[in-house]
């Protein structure tokens, strides 16, 4: 799914407006009946005090426009116009003007006035700033944020949290509305995926206001979440008359005296994704635990407790390197003069990474199109510190670009980089938070190479497939015992799933329905 800039969903809105010859204050009605009938499919007429919070723009006016059919539907409402500027919007007035022409006075708010008393069990609607947010608030606004969060009460952000930036973190916290649920206008926004601001968000959903659906699937975008409709086109279906040889050979190369587990779980990973062959390459202290763990791979080993040496007679498909590699100074030799040989795109991880790390020369010597899977720390080993998660894209992007390789950053919403453009990923969850799960991730974009995908498509699809099997074997073993073969076991369930469709109701019911 596309995650448009607040500039194109301006646009979107003129275009729209002008190819529907509707009023601009028309879309806002739809986009408040919207948000009225998720509102009342939900609390079905129930008397709980809802407090409306609208600022002066657009957003305001939302709020005030879901005012009125809150009102016309019977439900207790309290309206405050968060008045912090003289320049209201066209829309807004109008909005201001249908309330009172049914004799409903906001509570208008300014610096110098009370805030008004919120239970706990009420309902606040944060309909103050939207997109349109563009310096930072004034401290009397700051405080009526505080405000809203000391009641404690359910917050319904309209849009987006009130005080989240589109394009840049606030400098101050303290300005940004908490939101519990966040009804998002036609696309999430990206900031509701980075770490820095996601954290303002519990849960999101979108609604379709009705902005023209051509001019949005003509629209370039820049950022892409990616769910199973995304990953759906990129699947190779495996056919009749094939052989192992059709599916590629993975070689994993790592591991180092203590860190074999590394080895292991990558090397399974890249048959459990379907590699038709897999070898480790391990220092011999491997030999035993692999053979014995993974019969199914072969095994190359070199010196004794760490590689010294990376150099083989077989043909891979694909090679992922690092985990657990170690960065012995015979290691790093090893792996620059392997750089040297070697011209498949590689898929970098850990000890890897940070070989690159401390010898950037060494950066140049990549393949184009190779893979690097750094967690937080190892990106910024790579690229330096950022201030910011947008700050952190912006050096992602550039170094992506100089290296003509992909980057997947990895953690909660992990992110894919690549010429430019950046693909959010969707699934995962906490319990993945653990030792080994990124081995099993440098094992599955390495055995989807093998099978012939892209480095692209190995690296969305391989991310979107290893969060999917964390999402579902978490269900069965919970967050705290989640562990990283568990991830393995489950690929082969996060495949299956691709195929699932959505529940239907039962034809019974939907009988009853046609006959009553
Ligand atoms: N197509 C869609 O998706 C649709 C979107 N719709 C809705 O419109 C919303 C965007 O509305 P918006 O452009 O009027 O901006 P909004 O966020 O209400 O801010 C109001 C104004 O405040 C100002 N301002 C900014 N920062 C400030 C500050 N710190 N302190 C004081 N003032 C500040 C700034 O004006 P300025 O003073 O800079 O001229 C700004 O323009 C969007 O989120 C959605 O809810 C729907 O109605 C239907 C279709
Ligand atoms: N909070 C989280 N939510 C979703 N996924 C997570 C979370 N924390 C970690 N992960 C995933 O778990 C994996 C951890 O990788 P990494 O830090 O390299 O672990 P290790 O080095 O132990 O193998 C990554 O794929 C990451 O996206
Ligand atoms: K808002």
């Amino acid at each position: 799914m596309k995650l448009f800039a607040a500039e194109q969903i301006y646009a979107a809105d003129k275009f729209t407006i002008e190819k529907q010859q509707i009023t601009s204050d028309a879309l806002m009605e739809q986009a408040a009946i919207q948000i009225f009938n998720w509102m009342h499919l939900r609390m079905q007429g129930a008397p709980v005090k809802i407090h409306l919070f609208c600022g002066i723009g657009n957003n305001g006016g939302d709020g005030m426009a879901l005012a009125r059919h809150l009102q016309e539907h019977g439900y207790n409402i309290g309206v405050h116009v968060v008045n912090y500027s003289e320049k209201r919007s066209k829309d807004f007035l109008i909005n201001l003007d249908r309330l009172k022409d049914r004799k409903i006075w906001p509570n208008f708010i300014d610096s110098n006035c009370e805030f008004p008393e919120i239970h706990k069990d009420d309902i606040i609607v944060d309909a103050i700033f939207g997109i349109g947010l563009n310096r930072e608030p004034s401290d009397w606004v700051v405080n009526l944020i505080d405000h809203l969060h000391k009641s404690e009460a359910f917050v319904l952000s309209v849009d987006i949290p009130s005080g989240l930036y589109t394009d840049k973190i606030s400098t101050n916290e303290k300005a940004i509305v908490k939101a519990n649920y966040v009804l998002s206008f036609q696309a999430p926004k990206l900031i509701f995926f980075l770490p820095d601001t996601g954290i303002y968000i519990g849960q999101w959903e979108v609604l379709d206001i009705g902005l023209d659906p051509e001019y949005l699937s003509a629209t370039e975008v820049e950022y892409e979440i990616i769910g199973k409709n995304e990953v759906l086109p990129m699947y190779k279906p495996r056919e009749k008359y094939t052989h192992k040889g059709t599916y590629g050979h993975s070689l994993l190369i790592g591991g180092s005296y203590g860190k074999i587990g590394a080895s292991i779980l990558a090397t399974k990973a890249s048959l459990k994704i379907g590699s038709g062959l897999a070898t480790a390459y391990v220092p011999k202290c491997g030999y035993i635990p692999l053979q014995t763990a993974v019969p199914e791979a072969m095994v190359l080993t070199n010196s004794e407790e760490y590689i010294a040496d990376i150099s083989y007679k077989i043909e891979p498909n694909a090679i992922g390197v690092g985990v657990g590699l170690g960065t012995e100074k015979e290691t790093v030799d090893a792996f620059s003069k392997f750089l040297d040989s070697n011209k498949l795109p590689l898929v970098v991880d850990a000890d890897g990474l940070n070989i690159l790390s401390e010898n950037k020369k060494l950066l140049k010597k990549l393949p184009e199109n190779s893979i690097l899977t750094p967690h937080p720390k190892e990106l910024e080993r790579l690229i330096g510190v950022w201030k910011g998660d947008f700050d952190k894209l912006k050096k992602a992007k550039a170094f992506s670009k100089k290296y003509t390789c992909v980057l997947i950053i990895k953690g909660a919403n992990t992110i894919t980089l690549f010429n430019g453009k950046v693909y959010i990923n969707t699934t995962g969850n906490p319990g993945m938070a653990t030792a080994g799960t990124g081995d099993v991730l440098t094992g599955v974009i390495t055995g989807l190479m093998a099978q012939g995908y892209d480095s692209l498509s190995a690296a969305i699809f391989g991310v979107y497939l290893h969060g999917r099997a964390g999402d579902m074997v978490v269900e069965q073993v919970g967050y705290q015992s989640l562990m990283a073969s568990d991830i393995l076991e489950a690929l082969g369930d996060a495949y299956i799933d691709l195929f699932k469709v959505p529940e239907q109701a039962p034809p019974q019911q939907e009988q009853q329905q046609e006959e009553g």
